[in-house]
């Protein structure tokens, strides 16, 4: 016996998942619409909420209600959970025939509770379909790269509701039931399975919050570090990463370099082909010039038409050779408008160079190549 009632663990932590389907909305409301699945996950917490509060009904309400309707909502609470983590991912959800299969479950738990009751077929039935969702959703969860900390959380909730159903499965074949067994048994082993399940959900709501508000996080420091336009960093961004690489080099004796390009004549594309056409060949500029980079190599966008890439661990005449290819693409470049690019390009020399001082000389040599009739690499 036990001093704890399973159905005031399910209310209370139908209560929590209730609260916690609010939070879901609000954040689904207030959140950007690329952060999709919100509504979803919000959703399967009602539908959960609701199943929790038939079975707790149990005994009070018909077995149909009890049973069936609650097995269909709890299956369809937890494969909207599975539907909200593929959208939040980008898995596009195949609702029909998971939907179908649902309702084919509910259907044969109605039988085995209403033509010919059998409360270990019904168990049977709940732990391997609640075992294969979770399976499933912890194995989408698990696949969607580095684990953080939310996802870890995620993952680790949907792997423990799986082992949980498996044992309980386990469980009910090694501990035959007596004839009159019920759901609300009060023995420890029932107790620990319906707490498990309940807590499950209370837990994966967590780690679906925290997920989302990783998202966010993410999504925030990619448009505070990337230009809307072309997708290259941004001058703060690249302020930064100038200071903090020179700091490196300074203490390990090593040279980096800092290329300033200037698109020509722009103001003529602008003129002649519009706009919009200037705003392309900004993209392409940047796309072409990143596919000329190395990995730890930075291009950041300082103003209009002008560019700084950072050159990580790069001598003067890597850095020129760099510029060189640079200017040769562009200048080889098929697609309309036509533009050439005027680069000026310096290294760190002496120990107290800052990233302004840099900044200035690579600038000045940039204005040479410009005075110097433009679609050329100066060096300072
Ligand atoms: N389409 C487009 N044009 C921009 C953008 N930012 C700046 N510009 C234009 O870039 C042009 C820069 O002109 P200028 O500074 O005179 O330089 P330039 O015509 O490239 O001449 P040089 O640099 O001396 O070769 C201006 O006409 C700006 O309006 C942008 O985001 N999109």
């Amino acid at each position: 016996m036990s001093a704890i009632d399973p159905r005031t663990v399910l209310l209370l932590t139908g209560i929590m998942g209730g609260l916690m389907s609010l939070v879901l909305y609000s954040l689904k409301r207030n959140y950007p619409a690329s952060i999709e699945g919100l509504g979803d996950w919000s959703a399967a917490l009602l539908l959960l909420f609701a199943g929790g509060l038939l079975v707790a009904g149990r005994g009070k309400l018909p077995n149909v209600v009890s049973i069936s309707v609650s097995s269909f909502l709890l299956w369809s609470g937890l494969y909207l959970a599975y539907v909200g983590s593929q959208r939040f991912f980008g898995v596009k959800p195949r609702i029909a025939p998971w939907m179908a299969l649902i309702t084919g479950l509910a259907l044969v738990q109605l039988w085995f509770s209403v033509v010919e009751p059998s409360y270990h077929m019904r168990l049977v039935l709940t732990t391997v379909a609640t075992a294969c969702l979770s399976g499933v959703h912890a194995w989408l969860v698990f696949r969607q790269g580095s684990i953080t900390f939310s996802r870890g959380l995620a993952v680790g909730v949907l792997v423990f509701l799986f082992g949980a159903q498996v044992m309980r499965l386990v469980t009910s074949f090694s501990a035959p039931f007596p004839l009159n067994a019920e759901f609300f048994d009060t023995s420890t082993l029932q107790l620990t399975y319906i707490t498990s399940f309940a807590f499950s959900v209370l837990l994966f709501s967590i780690s679906a919050v925290l997920m989302a508000t990783d998202r966010l996080r993410i999504e925030l420091e990619h448009l505070a570090n990337h230009d809307s336009l072309t997708n290259a960093l941004t001058r703060r961004h690249m302020d930064d990463a100038c200071r903090s690489e020179l700091e490196r080099c300074r203490r390990h004796g090593h040279s980096m370099a800092l290329l300033i390009m200037d698109l020509d004549h722009f103001k003529e594309i602008n003129d002649i082909y519009g706009h919009q056409a200037g705003d392309q060949a900004l993209i392409n500029f940047v796309a072409r010039v990143n596919a000329l980079l190395r990995g730890p190599d930075q291009l950041g966008r300082f103003g209009g038409e002008e560019f700084v890439a950072l050159l990580p661990e790069t001598s003067l005449d890597e850095a020129i050779a760099v510029a060189e290819r640079i200017r040769g693409a562009c200048t080889l470049a098929g697609q309309a408008p036509a533009c050439t690019v005027s680069i000026g390009v310096t290294t760190n020399r002496k120990d107290n160079d800052s990233v302004d001082t840099l900044l200035a000389r690579a600038d000045a040599a940039l204005y040479r190549a410009k005075a110097a009739g433009r679609n050329r690499v100066e060096v300072a």
